[in-house]
C-alpha cells in the first residue's frame, strides 16, 4: 500500500536556521497520526513542504507516492490542510469562499455548491453562511477552518494545532469530527500541543525535535516506556526495605516511606501481581495498591529536553 506521507531526509534551511535537518517519516494511509514536538522542532515547516508553501532544501517528499514538487498538483489535490494561522478571504461571506477553494480544485460550481452546505452543515455553522469571516467568534473560525480542508473531500487531512485556544465543547465537536473522517478512511495528520489529544486519538505518534523524528510509536508503547510508580500499603507498616527479585528487570527503584512501598518500575500494571504475590509470601498483609502510570508528557519531555517544551497547557 502508498503511504500517505514519505518523506526521507527532509532538509530546510532558513539562512542559518536549520528548520528541518534530515527528518525521515512515513504515515500509512488510513492512520491517524500525531505530530508532537517542542516549539521549533519543525511541525510547520514540515507541513508547509507537504503543501507547497515552503521549498525544501533537500531530501525526499511524497504525499500517496506523488511527489510535493514534481507532481505538486496531484499532492496538493489529495490534502485538505487546516492551518495555525487564519488566512481566510475576509471580504466575501463564508459559503463563497468555500465555493472559490472548491473551484480552484476543479470541482464544477454546482457540485462546490452542494459541498459547501454539507461541509457547513457538518462543522455546524451553516447558519453563519452568509457572514463574513472576520465577524465569525473565534471558534467558529476554527470550525470554518476545517469546513474549508474538507471542501475538496481530501484523502489526507492536514491539522495543525486545531484545538488551540478552544472551549472544551468545541475540542469535543472537533475530535467526534475528525475520529468519524477517519473511521471512514481519511488519513489525518494532527500536531498538537495538548499531549491528552494526542493520547486519546492517535493510532502513532511521531516525537519531533530541532527538525528530527527522535521517536515514532504508539501512544501506548511511548507511555510503556517510561517508568510508573507502584505505591503499596501494608496492614503493619514495613520496617525495612524488602529485597525484591519479582519484576527485577522492571524495577528501577524501591522506597520505603513511612511504612509505604513505592516502587519505580517499566509497565508498572505488568510486573505489579508478582510483586503483591512475593510480598505475600513473605507474610506482609497488602491493604492498598495504587499505580499510578507514566504520562505521555512525561515521556515527550525526557524525549525532548533542554527545549522549550510549552505543552499540556496549550499556548
Ligand atoms: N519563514 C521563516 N524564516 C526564518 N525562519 C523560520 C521561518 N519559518 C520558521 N522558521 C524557523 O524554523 C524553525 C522551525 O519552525 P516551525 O514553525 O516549523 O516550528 P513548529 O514546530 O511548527 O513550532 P510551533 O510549535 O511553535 O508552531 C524555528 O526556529 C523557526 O524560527
Amino acid at each position: 500500500m502508498t503511504a500517505a506521507i514519505d518523506v526521507t531526509d527532509l532538509r530546510k534551511q532558513y539562512g542559518n536556521v536549520q528548520a528541518l535537518d534530515g527528518l525521515s517519516l512515513t504515515v500509512p494511509e488510513g492512520s491517524f497520526f500525531g505530530l508532537l514536538g517542542p516549539n521549533g522542532a519543525g511541525k510547520t515547516t514540515f507541513i508547509n513542504i507537504l503543501v507547497g508553501l515552503v521549498r525544501k532544501t533537500g531530501g525526499d517528499a511524497q504525499v500517496f507516492g506523488y511527489d510535493v514538487e514534481t507532481d505538486y498538483r496531484e499532492a496538493r489535490d489529495a490534502i485538505g490542510l487546516a492551518p495555525q494561522e487564519f488566512n481566510v478571504d475576509r471580504f466575501f461571506p463564508i459559503k463563497e469562499v468555500l465555493e472559490h477553494k472548491a473551484g480552484y480544485h476543479g470541482i464544477p460550481t454546482a457540485e462546490a455548491r452542494e459541498r459547501a452546505d454539507d461541509v457547513l452543515k457538518r462543522v455546524g455553522i451553516y447558519e453563519k453562511r452568509d457572514t463574513r469571516f472576520d465577524w465569525l467568534s473565534g471558534g467558529m473560525k476554527r470550525r470554518f477552518m476545517l469546513a474549508r480542508a474538507l471542501i475538496t473531500e481530501p484523502d489526507l487531512l492536514i491539522l495543525d494545532e486545531p484545538t488551540a485556544g478552544v472551549d472544551v465543547q468545541l475540542r469535543r465537536d472537533l475530535w467526534k469530527l475528525i475520529t468519524e473522517l477517519n473511521d471512514n478512511g481519511t488519513t489525518i495528520l494532527l500536531t498538537t500541543h495538548y499531549i491528552e489529544e494526542a493520547e486519546r486519538l492517535c493510532d502513532e505518534v511521531a516525537i519531533l525535535d530541532s527538525g528530527r523524528v527522535v521517536d515514532v510509536a504508539s501512544p501506548e508503547e511511548l507511555m510503556d516506556r517510561g517508568a510508573d510508580k507502584i505505591t503499596i500499603q501494608f496492614r503493619e507498616p514495613l520496617s525495612a526495605r524488602p529485597d525484591l527479585t519479582a519484576g527485577n528487570g522492571h524495577i528501577d527503584d524501591v522506597e520505603l516511606v513511612d511504612g509505604r512501598l513505592v516502587v519505580t518500575a517499566r509497565q508498572g500494571g505488568v510486573v505489579a501481581p508478582d510483586i503483591l504475590r512475593e510480598l505475600d509470601r513473605a507474610g506482609h498483609e497488602i491493604v492498598d495498591l495504587d499505580i499510578s502510570r507514566t504520562s505521555l508528557e512525561e515521556v515527550f519531555v525526557e524525549l525532548t529536553e533542554g527545549q522549550s517544551a510549552n505543552i499540556g497547557g496549550g499556548q
